[in-house]
């Protein structure tokens, strides 16, 4: 297992020379999956240490280098939920810590926030490009192991990133004090076990009421807020420009219907979103962005103004499946589906 990642691997990403530096990717409009996929473990790496995670939890540059790498093998390869998502959300965090200046002004703990960087990097790890319904309804190991708690593929996320941690030279917070690093692993655990969509709508309620008033040095509070930050990361390509969106759309639908064909030959029949043969995008992608994506980054901006860009974008990605959608159905029974391939 550890010769998946060699010394010199760590050597080369040590040494990485990054064509931008890191203020070109500072900004709430930079598109992370602009950046070509061999320097995304570099910019991984400057992210970090740009916020001083490295001198603040005294993190050896090489213990940071050969985590980053373990973590991006720990990904497969499938279409969406793959190495490039993860660092997605990893640049969405750093995103948010700079732009809200979220330690400064004291909304998040140091901390809360290497738990926040270390958490969006793992929040998918291993993922296989199925549902958690997919897991249990075929009787999978890791449905197995998980099924009776729910979010099954979250706690396989999470287990995963103790695995990672738990690996000789790795272990990025081996330099922690013992009940900070249990705190720390704790906040992990919760913020990857957030990014299930099952429990996004209980959770969402409850984060709405944190708008009457944050008090910023009550822990709980401060653990709701990360929890809307990481569905914020996991779902950031949506407030980025059309082309990014319309991508994403397309290779989350690639694993659906992939999901889906594989439920019809195991002769169980797949849900509408899964169904390549029922399911319209433009509709599912507007009623996406309607019930789950606007509302959470509107409840963002309502606590923080300077991201309220963020929703304008979402809308007009939004726009942009009415857009699609008129074009869909004027091409559609001519297989209109190739729209959405790139041109
Ligand atoms: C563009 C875009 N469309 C989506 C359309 C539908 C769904 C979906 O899962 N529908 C239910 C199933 C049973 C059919 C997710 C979508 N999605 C996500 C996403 C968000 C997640 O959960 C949080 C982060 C908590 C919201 C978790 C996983 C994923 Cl893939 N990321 N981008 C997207
Ligand atoms: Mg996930
Ligand atoms: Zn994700």
């Amino acid at each position: 297992y550890h010769m998946k990642v060699s010394d010199e691997d760590v050597a080369l990403l040590l040494a990485c020379p990054s064509s931008h530096n890191i203020s070109d990717l500072s900004d709430l409009t930079f598109s992370p999956r602009s950046l070509p996929h061999e320097e995304m473990a570099c910019y991984t790496l400057l992210m970090f240490e740009d916020l001083g995670l490295h001198v603040l939890f005294n993190i050896k540059r090489e213990t940071l280098a050969r985590f980053i790498l373990f973590v991006k093998k720990g990904y497969r390869d499938t279409p969406y939920h793959n190495w490039r998502h993860a660092f997605c959300t990893v640049h969405f965090a750093f995103l948010l810590i700079k732009n809200l200046d979220l330690v400064k002004h004291e909304y998040i703990t140091p901390l809360e926030c290497l738990a926040f960087m270390v958490s969006c990097a793992c929040h998918d790890l291993d993922h296989r490009g199925t549902t958690n319904s997919f897991q249990t309804q075929s009787g999978t190991v890791l449905a197995n192991l998980y099924s009776s708690d729910g979010s099954v593929m979250e706690r396989h996320h999470f287990a995963q990133a103790v695995c990672m941690l738990n690996t000789q030279g790795c272990n990025i917070l081996d330099g922690i004090p013992r009940e900070q690093y249990t705190k720390c692993l704790d906040l992990i655990r919760d913020l990857i076990l957030a990014t299930d969509l099952a429990t996004h709508f209980t959770v969402f309620k409850e984060q709405q009421k944190l708008l009457v008033e944050f008090q910023k040095h009550k822990e709980d509070q401060r653990r709701l807020l990360l929890c809307l930050f990481m569905t914020a990361c996991d779902l950031s390509d949506q407030t980025k420009d059309w082309s990014v969106a319309r991508q994403t759309a397309n290779l989350i639908y690639k694993e659906f219907f992939t999901q889906g064909d594989m439920e019809k030959t195991m002769g169980s029949s797949p849900s509408e979103s899964m169904d390549r043969d029922r399911a319209y995008i433009p509709t599912l992608q507007i009623q996406f962005l309607d019930n789950i994506v606007i509302p959470l980054y509107g409840l963002i901006s309502q606590l923080f103004p300077e991201a309220e860009c963020l929703v304008e974008a979402c809308k007009l990605n939004r726009e942009g499946w009415t857009v699609a959608d008129t074009l869909f159905s004027a091409q559609w029974d001519r297989g209109g589906y190739e729209l959405l391939s790139d041109p």
